[in-house]
């Protein structure tokens, strides 16, 4: 097991990374302080679940926890405010106290809602991450928990750090293809914006990444890791520089919400994102042939660069609106200037914004 350190003060934490590693989850919850008086909620999904439930389960009790569990839909549409209030109904029926936690199974979505459950039940308790897929590298790191608004994506949170990560890289195996791909998107993401030799790694080893191959696969986690950990420890709030974790997002949640939260999965609508993000660049002139190697590194883990001919510009454009980095009527975009370096552009005209949507559904 290896151990990476999330620094935060007070609220700093680490992230355990290893194969098997759920097989401690008890024993790690005991070094980590939680009481074995007050009752936990495990929150997963029925597609997690009938693989890793039971496991934390037995674990847990073993270790003389007493523990309930709440299993949502798996996808997108459960960071939803009826999601949240059901398990917010199971833990106050399970009679959760202050010295209770919260353990998210799962994925960015069991991650994003339980952790808004755990950062609003009572006005706070104790949060436990065990993400188990690729894409969770990210969303488990950082504490930025939410659900959705039918309008505009992550639109009701909060900041809500977890004790410790406990990354089981063993989970991954169960995860399809689809998913693999779309949790690849974030560690590209990762070198796109702070580290050109790892961004060109993930390319140069595209297919080991997708085949799950062991050394590969955690070593690309742990640096993925390591990068967002690094950023939030800088700026835990996002005052400035942590809005670089954003590269792509603009344009990304805005295709997520037209699309219903379900048509696009996260990591492929924001891979779209960071293509038209790269076309940006060289539309203000910030660079140069910044798309042709963006796409050569999103082609190498199957994600998609380019919109459907029937998703509308318009609609893309209104939703892009409701973006958390747009204040004071500017338009605010992280644009690539090198492969591994970005800035924070603020107002971005419309009209660049929109050529480049266009853009995206022609030839990306
Ligand atoms: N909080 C953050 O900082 C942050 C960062 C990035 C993304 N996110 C959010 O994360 C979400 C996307 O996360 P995700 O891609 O993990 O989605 P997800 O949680 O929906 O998981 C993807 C799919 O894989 C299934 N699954 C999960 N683990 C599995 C396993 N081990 N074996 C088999 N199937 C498994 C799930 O049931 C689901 O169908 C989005 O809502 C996004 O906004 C949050
Ligand atoms: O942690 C962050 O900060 C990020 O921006 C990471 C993103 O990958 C993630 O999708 C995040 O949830 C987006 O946050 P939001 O504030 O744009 O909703
Ligand atoms: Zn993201």
């Amino acid at each position: 097991m290896r151990t990476l350190q999330v620094e935060l003060g007070e609220r700093s934490y680490p992230i355990y990374i290893g194969a098997g590693i759920l097989d401690s989850i008890g024993t790690l919850s005991a070094k980590h302080g939680i009481s074995r008086k007050s009752p936990h909620l495990i929150v997963t999904d029925d597609k997690v679940a009938p693989h890793y439930l039971s496991q934390v389960e037995e674990q847990l009790k073993s270790e003389g926890y007493t523990v309930i569990s709440h299993i949502v839909p798996s996808g997108e549409s459960s960071k939803s405010l009826q999601v949240y209030e059901e398990v917010m109904t199971t833990a106050i029926n399970g009679k959760l106290d202050r010295s209770s936690a919260v353990f998210a199974l799962g994925g960015g979505v069991v991650g994003d809602l339980a952790g808004f459950v755990a950062a609003t039940y009572m006005r706070g308790v104790t949060f436990v991450q065990i993400p188990t897929t690729i894409l969770a590298h990210d969303s488990s790191v950082g504490g930025k928990v939410a659900v959705n608004h039918p309008l505009a994506k992550n639109m009701i949170g909060a900041f809500h750090q977890p004790v410790m990560v406990v990354y089981d890289v063993n989970t991954l195996a169960s995860l399809p293809p689809r998913e693999v791909s779309s949790g690849l998107a974030e560690m590209v993401k990762h070198g796109l914006i702070l580290d050109r030799d790892f961004a060109y790694w993930c390319r140069d080893n595209g297919e080991k990444l997708l085949s799950l191959d062991p050394e590969t696969l955690i070593y690309g986690l742990e640096r993925g890791c390591a990068i967002k950990a690094n950023v939030v420890s800088q700026d835990e709030r996002e005052g400035g520089l942590r809005a670089i974790l954003n590269l792509g997002h603009t344009i990304g949640h805005a295709i997520e919400a037209v699309g219903g939260y379900g048509r696009f999965l996260h990591g492929e609508a924001i891979a779209i994102g960071m293509a038209g993000s790269a076309r940006l660049a060289e539309l203000l002139g910030r660079s140069a042939d910044l798309h042709h190697e963006t796409v050569s590194m999103l082609k190498a883990v199957n994600l998609p660069v380019t919109l459907p001919e029937d998703v509308s510009v318009e609609r893309i454009m209104e939703a892009m609106q409701h973006d958390k980095k747009f204040t004071e009527g500017q338009m605010v975009f992280i644009v690539p200037e090198a492969v591994g370096s970005v800035a924070i552009v603020k107002d971005v005209p419309v009209e660049a914004v929109r050529s480049v949507v266009e853009q995206l559904k022609g030839e990306g």
